[in-house]
């Protein structure tokens, strides 16, 4: 059974003593669900080490599977992908289906926009929310048909690819590594030249993935904070290995749960610190948290450190908006580091925060307002004030993993713990979370 419908399962963290010890969280999710759609359309074997192995990938790597692909586990992390190979794709049979993975759907959407296939996609009650006409509409100027969707373009929906996309110049409407992944994917198949412009910078993982895999991409500076990425279609896409760097979204739930549990001192290690993955170790680093990073070196493409951190005493920042897709999933974690902070912390410009797998906007401000907690959203802003935490609260997850470890970190710290109404969606991105952080010397129950 899958976590979107497994029934409910509450999670309660307690106060816990000082936090200590080494820890390697899980794979990078963007990174092992890209190894797994550049080893569908590579031709030979993609070996993929350190797959994070959460529900949203394990989705991802039975989407490539029905779409051609032979998919292997060898052991833990250890898989092998045998492509089918860019414009060989099969016509699935059965519904893609996502579970709760906005980028394993919306990515695949580009891959199947880009082939000559009709694919339905639908996922759980979460993903069924989420804005696809975002997706949608580039795909359809490259040439391919929505043949039905939901209202408002929402799954499920059925998708009509293009055995020769155009090549099109996409401005994205917000910084989103989904819609310019999804745009290149399809151009990949375009016998021309795809051009993606973003106003602000986002994860680049899809353009590395390109590079290694043997196509032409390009990326430039554009505007202040932007990007121009430059891809021309048709390149043979060669089967390379890919290492997969720790998850520092993951990461960062048991590097906060340290800088606000009296005492600790903690070390995770192999933390992808890609600069545009980084924005929460700046703004912890501003608000006066005790972190280092050792041991820097390069693992399979990117950056990695080892990551030290030790209690400390937080004070209040603002953080602008335009750090906001350097770190759009780490401000639940982040506004759970605020709330133990003097002062007021501002997190600015989070619109995009509205349409993740929950309104987490609405869902972090609920969760600290049932922990004691004095927050408000002022337009797309967050203002938290901080100051020690009563916990107490029964928090609602809404089938948002990051909901869900955001407050049992909180409830570490708080006087008196903090309940979760559900957990089993926690496995999409992180399933080791609960024996992670137990070995770290959080209490559950
Ligand atoms: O491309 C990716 O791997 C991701 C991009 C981000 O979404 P958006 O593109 O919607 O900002 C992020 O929130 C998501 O967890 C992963
Ligand atoms: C937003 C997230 O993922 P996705 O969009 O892939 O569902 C996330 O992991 O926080």
């Amino acid at each position: 059974m899958d976590a979107s419908h497994a029934p409910a399962a509450p999670l309660s963290a307690a106060a816990s003593g000082p936090l200590t010890g080494r820890v390697r969280p899980p794979g990078d999710k963007s990174v092992s669900h890209r190894s797994m759609i550049f080893g569908l359309l590579a031709v030979g074997e993609t070996k993929i080490e350190g797959l994070l192995e959460g529900e949203d990938v394990l989705r991802t790597a039975q989407a490539a599977r029905q779409l051609g692909a032979k998919v292997t586990r060898h052991g833990p992390g250890s898989w092998s992908v045998w492509g089918a190979g860019l414009g060989s794709l099969l016509q699935p049979v059965e519904t893609l289906d996502f579970g709760n993975a906005g980028t394993g759907s919306r990515l695949m959407m580009g891959v199947v926009a880009g082939h000559p296939i009709v694919a339905r996609f639908d996922g759980d009650a979460s993903l069924r929310k989420r804005p696809m006409k975002r997706i949608l509409d580039p795909l359809t100027l490259q040439g391919a048909q929505v043949l039905e969707q939901a209202e408002g373009g929402r799954l499920p929906l059925v998708l009509q690819g293009s055995a020769e996309p155009l090549p099109v110049e996409y401005k994205t409407p917000v910084a989103s590594a989904q819609i310019k992944s999804a745009v290149l994917l399809c151009g990949l198949n375009s016998p021309g030249r795809t051009v993606v412009i973003e106003a602000e910078a986002s994860r680049d993982h899809t353009e590395k993935m390109l590079a290694h895999f043997g196509a032409k991409v390009t990326s430039a500076p554009h505007g202040a904070h932007g990007r121009k990425i430059t891809l021309e279609g048709r390149p043979e896409l060669v089967a390379r290995p890919v290492r997969v760097p720790a998850d520092p979204s993951s990461a960062a739930f048991p590097l906060v749960a340290a800088l606000i549990t009296l005492g600790s001192d903690i070390v995770v290690e192999g933390v992808m610190t890609n600069p545009l993955r980084s924005g929460l170790l700046t703004t912890l680093g501003e608000m006066g948290a005790d972190i280092t990073l050792d041991n820097k070196r390069e693992e399979g493409g990117e950056e990695v450190a080892d990551v030290r951190a030790r209690f400390s005493a937080l004070k209040g920042v603002d953080v602008p908006a335009e750090r906001a897709p350097s770190m759009i999933d780490e401000y639940p974690i982040l506004a759970v580091a605020a709330a133990f902070a003097k002062g007021e912390t501002r997190m600015r410009g989070l619109s995009e925060l509205r349409v993740k797998e929950s309104d987490r906007l609405a869902a972090i401000a609920a969760g600290l307002v049932a922990n004691g907690v004095d927050c408000e959203i002022v337009g797309d802003d967050l203002i938290v004030r901080g100051g020690p935490v009563a916990g107490g609260g029964i928090v609602e997850t809404h089938l948002d993993h990051r909901i869900a470890m955001s407050f049992l970190v909180m409830g570490l710290a708080a006087q008196q713990g903090v309940m979760v109404d559900d957990q089993t969606m926690i496995a999409t991105s992180f399933p080791s979370f609960r024996p992670l952080m137990e070995g770290l010397g959080a209490r559950f129950s």
